[in-house]
């Protein structure tokens, strides 16, 4: 039986924003998902949590269908991190962390001892300690998403969904987030589902994607995703000057995207009929009887400026 169980499913409002969606996770795993503004993900988590109704299909967590399950037994199974959460005044980070036992006391709130040496653990496993007494508005963005973190982690659910957990982020705390989700899911076990803008780097850390594309969701192993979909790593994705066609690019994909990159901020023109190959770290170009090896990028433009001059005049 599987974790989580996507069929058939159809999720939206009056109108379906993503149909036939089909897929399955299992615990241990992290999986990215992501799309364009929009396109429906927010409401995909909804839908999962049992907030918004299917408009056709079925989810089931742990075996039991999600319409079918009430609140609580939902909280039992899935913590959420949503990234725009409001930041509840005066409460201090033990505070917070320590909010996520309320979902197992539904009627009144007292921590007993076991509860408070697993906040104490949760918390130190987050390096928070040092700040565990602070007032979460004195906290470091990135530590007050470790937080937020936190207190998913003390609803001990095997699922955590998080919402955009590295906007706001500093490319440092984004991957220090990253890596401490990864790290959750393979040593407790847990299924992480969270949602990126920032898939170039996130991507790196998931072992599935699901990506939401012309109402459709394309699922599957991260890196079986993108190489059968090349278009998310086609430098193209990073185009801006439309008089710019570049030319074709033989080198690694950082090399080829960084090339690709400096060409279009320097080039308004159709470059398309020269081949640059970058080989034992020199670029080599050629173009009809034209050719040279170099070892700058401004070398290159400057040979690319000469050459088009000339090929002008003759
Ligand atoms: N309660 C609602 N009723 C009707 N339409 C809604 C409702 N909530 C959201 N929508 C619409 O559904 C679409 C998808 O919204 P959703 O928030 O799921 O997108 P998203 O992919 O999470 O976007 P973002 O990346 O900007 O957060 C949007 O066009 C939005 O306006």
């Amino acid at each position: 039986m599987s974790f989580l169980k996507i069929e058939q499913a159809s999720i939206g409002y009056s109108n379906p924003l993503v149909s036939e969606i089909n897929s399955i996770l299992e615990l241990g795993e992290v999986c990215l998902l992501m799309g364009n503004n929009g396109i429906g993900k927010t409401t995909l988590i909804k839908s999962i949590l049992g907030q918004n109704k299917l408009l056709k299909g079925e989810i089931s967590i742990n075996g039991k269908a999600v319409q079918k399950m009430e609140s609580n037994e939902i909280a039992s199974q899935v913590a959420i991190v949503f990234s725009k959460a409001e930041i509840p005044d005066n409460y201090t980070v033990t505070d917070l962390i320590s909010l996520g036992k309320y979902i197992h006391y539904p009627y009144y709130f007292k921590l007993d001892e076991n509860d408070k040496h697993e906040i104490l653990d949760i918390i130190n496993k987050l390096n928070l300690s040092e700040y565990q007494h602070k007032k979460l508005n004195e906290l470091s963005d990135g530590n007050l998403q470790k937080a937020f973190i936190g207190r998913a982690l003390t609803q001990n659910s095997p699922f955590i969904i998080l919402d955009e957990p590295t906007t706001h982020l500093d490319e440092e705390n984004k991957l220090m987030i990253l890596s401490l989700l990864r790290e959750l899911s393979k040593s407790e076990k847990k299924l992480i589902l969270f949602s990126s803008h920032d898939w170039r780097l996130a991507k790196e850390f998931s072992d599935k994607i699901w990506w939401i594309k012309d109402k459709k969701m394309i699922s599957g192993i991260s890196e079986e995703v993108i190489l059968n979909n090349p278009e998310l790593i086609n430098p193209k994705l990073l185009e801006f000057n439309p008089n710019f066609h570049p030319p074709q690019i033989t080198a690694p994909e950082l090399e080829r995207e960084m090339m690709f990159s400096y060409l279009q901020k320097n080039f308004s023109s159709d470059l398309s009929k020269i081949k640059i190959v970058l080989k034992d770290q020199i670029w080599e170009l050629n173009c009809g009887t034209f050719h040279d090896n170099c070892h700058t990028f401004p070398e290159i433009k400057q040979f690319l400026k000469t050459m088009m001059k000339t090929s002008h005049h003759s």
